[in-house]
């Protein structure tokens, strides 16, 4: 077999209990030593811990008359408030129901808006609202056991654009799989799912988006679907794994999700437009239109049922999707649908094919829905249930321990970000604004008091608006990823917190320093080297307290434009109040400078700048204290320790805050 043809197509494991025949490819891809080395097609220890095994515990999944509706507005604004009105609720999902067991394939399919990612993403216990109904997993509400046991793949793929595929995999390994397997099985085990999924030819690619050239839409589904199946899910949930495919790709996919299915899992998904060749690998099929079903049951027996009511198919009839998907819009064989129709035609049409819907659906209630209320409500023997393992689930919440998951989330962080940490446009700007400053400042002498308490001052903000506008990005940007990756339940909010922020210190401190060492000198600051390590450790306080600040805001309002508007405002009112521009600021707004960690930065790095006895020329002849020029003395020097605590404080608040608000999301 030539090495492409084995790379490219997904394997040909004709179902998880049974062995894999194929022929075995032994050539390694030449790799250059510094890449991770592909795994092979399938090799001999792929076949035995593949992916495409059977699940270990079967789940039922039984829906029963759920119904989902949301509150819609009327589009009437009122001319002083810019409210809406309120109108009835509208019913997304409107009386669903389903059995899937395990060895089965479920489509859902319907028009674009009929509520199929609504509701596939309710039988993934992630629908948050006016849910009514019931969702069953072996007769037992959702829980963090069943949460273990899902695989979720939403329609968008959530990946990070800067690693690899396979370090996409491996760190989803690491994290998701049980402490029970060692790091080599679990790495193994990543590996097996490239070879699976047919990815081994991009292992070492990146998965790209935004700006970043990657792997194709594709192979990136593939990887989303990858990341599900590393944890054996006994019940797999995809929202539209095929869209924006070639029928090659989406009939591989398919195929796929088939094989996890007949290994003993139950699988459910929702398609737009199946070809007629995809539609022949699905057990059942639930079609839905405007959230009501008018289909539920084999995907064989479709035509006979539609054919039964009365409903049969032109005579250029193909695809049995096509069909049904017509009907799901009112579209019958007889309808003029695609003529051209003056506005009255188009009522009458729109009028026919709300009456054909609603004869649909009522032909549902009738004839279909009273043997699957019969079937969903019918007890099954269970082998062994997910809730057989949830004693040991719920001593046992998590994959994986502490520190576990902050190493990985903390060396996954540093790949992913290691790009923009170290870019050079951020290393550019910091390196001339300091040789700027230098130059500006050059060589400043104590005899120029105002220039020199300038330069410490501009320290204090430049490193305070620097870091701030930097962490207010981090939470937005990981939103979606957080979302996903919580929602699966792979790891404590505290080991991705910390990790993130630990992180992030090398090149918040890093660039900080650099900026100072180049200032420091060439701005003719105290030519001591204690005072330049205390002026160093004051803007490195002043930076972790900002990046706090950043972080809080980020969180709090995981909208990076709003937290960029609030935070200039934040740093002007900081600014304004720091005690360089405004020495005699009214008693009522004064407290202003107590808020603003500016402020304290600034007056630490004044205090460690000068001494009680050093002079400055304050007229001809004559020699002042410095501690006597009006912007050191209105800074009400004294009392270094209390600046410390200050800045310690809001150093952990906010950051508490941070942490906080991350946990509502
Ligand atoms: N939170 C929400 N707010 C407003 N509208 C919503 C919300 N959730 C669902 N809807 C509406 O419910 C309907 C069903 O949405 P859903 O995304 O489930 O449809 P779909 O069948 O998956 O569509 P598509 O195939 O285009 O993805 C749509 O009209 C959508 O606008």
């Amino acid at each position: 077999m030539p090495p492409n043809e084995q790379e490219s197509s997904f394997p040909k494991t004709p179902g998880a209990n049974q062995s894999v025949t194929s022929p075995v490819q032994e050539t390694r891809f030449s790799s250059p030593s510094h890449v991770i080395p592909c795994p092979d097609g399938l090799s001999h220890q792929s076949r035995q811990s593949s992916v495409l095994r059977q699940s270990l515990r079967p789940i039922i999944l039984k829906f029963e008359e759920l119904t989902y509706s949301i509150a819609s507005q009327t589009g009437k604004r009122s001319y002083w408030f810019g409210s809406q009105e309120p109108k009835p609720n509208r019913f997304v999902l409107n009386g669903v129901s389903g059995i899937v067991k395990p060895g089965e394939l479920l489509a859902m399919l319907g028009p674009s808006g009929s509520g199929k990612t609504t509701l596939v993403t309710a039988l993934a216990g992630r629908l948050h609202g006016k849910l009514s109904g019931t969702v069953s997993y072996n007769e037992e509400p959702f829980s963090s056991a069943v949460k273990r046991k899902t695989g979720f793949v939403t329609q968008e793929d959530v990946l990070y654009p800067h690693l690899t595929v396979l370090e996409t995999l491996t760190y989803t390994a690491l994290l998701r799989l049980p402490k029970e397997l060692t790091r080599k099985e679990k790495i193994e085990q990543a590996e097996t799912v490239v070879s699976d999924l047919g990815l081994t030819r991009c292992c070492n690619s990146v998965i790209g988006g935004g700006l970043v050239r990657g792997i194709s839409g594709g192979e990136r589904k593939r990887v989303s679907i990858g990341q599900e199946m590393l944890v054996n899910p006994s019940l797999l949930l995809l929202d539209e794994p095929t869209s924006g495919l070639d029928s090659t790709t989406a009939a591989r996919i398919v195929s796929t999700l088939r094989t996890l299915a007949r290994g003993g899992r139950t699988v459910v998904m929702t398609i737009h437009q199946p070809s007629s060749r995809l539609y022949r690998m699905f057990d059942k099929v639930l079609v839905l239109s405007e959230g009501s079903p008018i289909y539920s049951g084999d995907s064989g027996r479709v035509m006979e049922y539609f054919g039964s009511i009365g409903f049969q198919p032109g005579s250029n009839f193909v695809n049995p999707a096509d069909f049904v998907l017509d009907l799901a819009n009112g579209i019958t064989s007889d309808t003029k649908q695609y003529d051209q129709v003056d506005i009255n035609g188009r009522l009458d049409r729109l009028e026919e094919q709300n009456s054909v819907k609603q004869s649909l659906i009522s032909s549902y209630k009738k004839h279909l829905y009273p043997p699957l209320k019969e079937e969903v409500s019918r007890t099954y023997p269970q082998d062994q249930t997910v809730n057989g393992s949830r004693a040991e689930s719920l001593t046992n919440r998590w994959p994986t321990s502490w520190w576990m998951q902050f190493s990985v989330l903390l060396k996954r962080g540093l790949k992913e970000r290691s790009h923009e940490s170290f870019s050079g446009l951020r290393i550019f700007m910091v390196m001339s604004v300091s040789i700027l400053s230098g130059l500006l400042w050059w060589h400043s002498r104590v005899a120029h008091i105002q220039d020199q308490v300038g330069l410490l001052f501009f320290f204090s903000i430049f490193w305070g608006f620097f870091p701030l506008f930097n962490a207010i990005f981090t939470f937005p940007q990981e939103r979606p990823m957080l979302i996903k990756e919580r929602s699966s339940g792979i790891y404590r909010l505290s080991s991705y917190y910390i990790a993130r922020i630990v992180g992030d210190l090398p090149m918040e401190l890093i660039l900080p320093t650099i900026f100072v060492t180049i200032t420091y000198w060439m701005g003719g600051l105290k030519p001591s080297l204690t005072t330049f390590l205390l002026t160093l450790m004051i803007v490195l306080y002043n930076v972790l307290v900002a990046q706090g600040v950043g972080l809080a805001l980020g969180a709090i309002l995981m909208d990076a434009k709003k937290a960029a508007t609030l935070s200039s405002v934040l740093m002007l009112v900081f600014l304004l109040a720091g005690g360089y521009y405004i020495q005699h600021i009214p008693g009522f707004i004064a407290w202003l400078k107590y808020i603003s960690f500016s402020h304290y930065c600034y007056k630490l790095l004044v205090e460690v700048q000068y001494t009680w006895d050093e002079v400055y020329e304050c007229g001809p002849g004559l020699h002042c204290s410095v501690m006597d020029y009006e912007g050191i003395k209105n800074l009400r020097i004294g009392n270094m320790m209390w600046d410390v605590l200050a800045l310690a404080l809001m150093l952990f608040l906010y950051r508490v805050l941070a942490y906080l608000a991350l946990r509502n999301l």
